[in-house]
């Protein structure tokens, strides 16, 4: 070993560090087994979702007492406890004690064995592994029993679904008894630490090709050379020995071949997951206290709306859907048959019950299996404030919802159009409907420290959503104009260490598409509320939009540029009140507070209101905000600032952290 002798006393004190952690996770893993034990005796379901909630929370906010990321901290735990999760069903699940085989695709430390591994790991079992040249020979080795189990990539997402998986699973009598997950963190890596412009040849899987495209781009004096999987091409580059030579793979797979990792996290998407399907010879039976899902195959019958009646059926039994795939039926020209994933389970009599009405609605039905659920969808919240009392929600006026008689022809934005509020999902938040969300944060993002200081305080204070400008549309040209893509980076790095969705200004029809990748709310400002173009483009993405009222505009003009997006596709837009120009200079605009009733009657949209640009002035913010809850708006947008007096834009209106967490405290009053 290298360094001096204070280095390697510091990491003897790391070593001793990493021990105790690992003895406190082993420790952590005795008490769970104990706690899946209790449940056992009382019948309580084995997951409790508002206890990991609760669990995320705590372990936050002590990593912040420390000082140490929260981001990295609930990551870590949700490793722990998905992990602790398998443990308890795996208990209630009937295990030999003989050592498993399991068959993979590819070569070792490919990502399908990283997740076999992981998989087993879970089940707490002893495990031998074997790679196969193709996904037909591991499922042929199934069949053979040369293997206990298989385990196959289906889908990941950013590439979608790998139909020759399908297939397989509808040709093969096999069954589907579990599912994992792999966060794919591609590094490209190669013999020596050489310079990325000396490489001429990039090995990769063709998914890894896929998924890595922008990066590769970087690289174009490199020629790509498709291998089966990340595996192989580190192992086949290691071989090689030649320092123009690098692979695309798992950093495990690069350390196992002894390369070196240049650069590493080069996927272009922040987080693609794949999904892989455990599959046996035979179905298991999976206990009731277990969250589970049934996947199956269905044929439907030649009628109209054939797929709608089964999919009726589901619902309406209470099965929430979690997959729906098609392929094409072979020998049929243009037929269909479809692959859903649904949560249940074949052993409790209610699915029981389901299947048989779903197998009389259906020409065709081959359930594959029932296994735990390792994906279950996340539930959007409504916002709420912290500790409203009873007389603050009796303030709360909600407008009576009455059709307004229209002489127009009818538009989707309008009411009549439909009756109930639409919810906009935007991250885990949902705003509309009953909610109260908050949006907060500084006009315009000016650099790490601010933005990461604002994210946290707003986030304690009780914000859901964490705003931010980087293109700023200003009066003067020779104002600050915003710090563009790179200010965007820095907003969604913050956003994503305190968990909190991110909404920041869209100004150009250019902008969208890239902005859309990393904006969980795209808002359109009030000076480009009739920019047709940019609203005809938002309307083409799936991703919400907040529409602010422009500075002169009427609310029927206003509902007319909602009417873009939603035309064009998009029905998930959140209308702003900003204040409009009047005669009116001792606040900057006039903030239209009737517009929330006038619009509850008009829309189903939902409405919140920006106090800040609304007065222009920071001592009018909090009254303005309980007025805007008052009057039944969905929620507010604020500007918050660590310094207000020195913030870039808009200092006269930006409240600070201390204004924001009272402003807070007393909308819950
Ligand atoms: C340990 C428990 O079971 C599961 C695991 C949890 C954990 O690891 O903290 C939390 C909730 C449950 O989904 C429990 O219910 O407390």
């Amino acid at each position: 070993m290298s360094g001096t002798p204070e280095l390697a006393s510091l990491r003897a004190e790391l070593d001793d560090i990493d021990r105790t952690l690992v003895e406190l996770i082993a420790r952590r893993l005795d008490t769970v087994t104990a706690v899946g034990k209790a449940k056992a005796n009382s019948a309580t379901p084995v997951r409790d979702v508002e206890r990991e909630r609760a669990v995320l929370e705590a372990v936050e906010a002590v990593a912040r007492r420390h000082g140490v990321s929260g981001d990295l901290v609930r990551r870590v735990f949700r490793e722990i406890i998905g992990h602790a999760v398998d443990r308890q069903s795996a208990d209630l699940i009937a295990t030999s004690a003989k050592t498993v085989t399991v068959g993979f695709p590819g070569a070792e430390h490919s990502y399908s064995h990283l997740a076999a591994a992981k998989h087993l790991a879970g089940r707490g079992e002893a495990a031998g592994f074997t790679g196969y040249g193709s996904y037909a020979d591991v499922l042929a080795a199934l069949e053979t029993g040369e293997c206990d189990l298989a385990v196959l990539p289906i889908e990941d997402t950013t590439a979608g679904s790998i139909n020759q998986v399908y297939d397989l699973l509808r040709l093969r009598e096999i069954a589907v008894v579990g599912e994992e997950t792999w966060r794919m963190n591609h590094c490209l890596a190669a013999v020596g630490d050489v310079p990325l412009g000396a490489l001429t040849h990039v090995l990769a899987d063709p998914r890894g090709l896929e998924q890595c495209a922008d990066f590769l781009r970087s690289l174009p004096a490199a020629i790509t050379v498709h291998i089966a999987d990340g595996g192989e091409a580190m192992r086949a580059v290691a071989e090689r020995a030649d320092a123009s030579y690098a692979a695309i793979g798992s950093p495990e797979a690069a350390d196992a071949h002894g390369l070196t990792v240049l650069r590493p996290g080069i996927a272009d998407a922040e987080e693609t997951f794949t999904r892989f399907v455990v599959l046996a010879a035979t179905p298991i039976e999976v206990d009731a206290r277990v969250p589970s899902k049934t996947s199956l195959v269905l044929t439907t019958r030649h009628e109209e709306g054939a797929l709608l009646r089964c999919l009726e059926i589901l619902a309406g039994s209470g099965h929430s859907l979690t997959k729906l795939e098609s392929r094409p039926r072979p020998g049929r020209p243009f037929e269909y048959l479809f692959f859903v994933d649904f949560e249940g389970n074949v052993a409790d009599p209610r699915t029981q019950l389901m299947l048989d009405e779903l197998r009389s609605a259906a020409l065709y039905i081959k359930v594959l299996g029932s296994y735990p659920a390792k994906v279950t969808r996340t539930e959007p919240q409504p916002g709420a404030v912290p500790q409203a009392s009873a007389e603050a929600l009796e303030a709360v006026v909600v407008a009576p919802v009455a059709a307004v008689a229209s002489k127009k022809a009818k538009r989707l934005v309008d009411r009549e159009t439909r009756g109930e509020d639409t919810l906009v999902r935007v991250g885990d938040v949902l705003v509309g409907g009953d909610g109260f969300v908050v949006m907060a944060g500084p006009c315009s993002v000016e650099s790490a420290d601010q933005i990461r200081a604002t994210a946290r305080a707003v986030k304690d204070a009780g914000a859901h959503l964490l705003r931010g400008g980087v293109f700023k549309p200003r009066t003067s040209p020779y104002a600050f104009q915003g710090l563009g893509w790179d200010g965007l980076a820095l907003l969604a790095e913050a956003g994503r260490e305190v968990g909190l969705p991110i909404v920041t200004e869209v100004m150009a029809v250019e902008q969208v598409q890239r902005m859309a990748l990393s904006a969980d709310l795209l808002q359109v400002g009030a000076r480009n509320m009739q920019n047709f173009d940019l609203l005809r483009a938002l309307g083409k993405v799936d991703r919400p939009v907040l529409l602010k009222r422009g500075l002169s505009s009427t609310i029927d003009e206003w509902l007319g540029a909602a009417e873009y997006i939603l035309a064009a596709g998009n029905q998930q837009v959140i209308l702003c009140e900003r204040g409009i120009r009047t005669f009116e200079s001792a606040t900057r605009n006039t903030l239209d507070l009737s517009a929330v009733p006038v619009l509850h009657e008009r829309t189903h949209l939902p409405v919140i209101i920006d106090p800040s640009h609304g007065t222009g002035n920071r001592r009018y913010v909090a009254p303005m905000s309980r007025a805007a809850r008052a009057v039944g708006s969905h929620g507010l947008l604020i500007e918050v600032h660590p310094e207000p007096d020195t913030a870039l834009s808009d200092a006269d209106q930006s409240i600070d952290h201390a204004q924001f967490a009272a402003l807070m405290a007393g909308l819950s009053r």
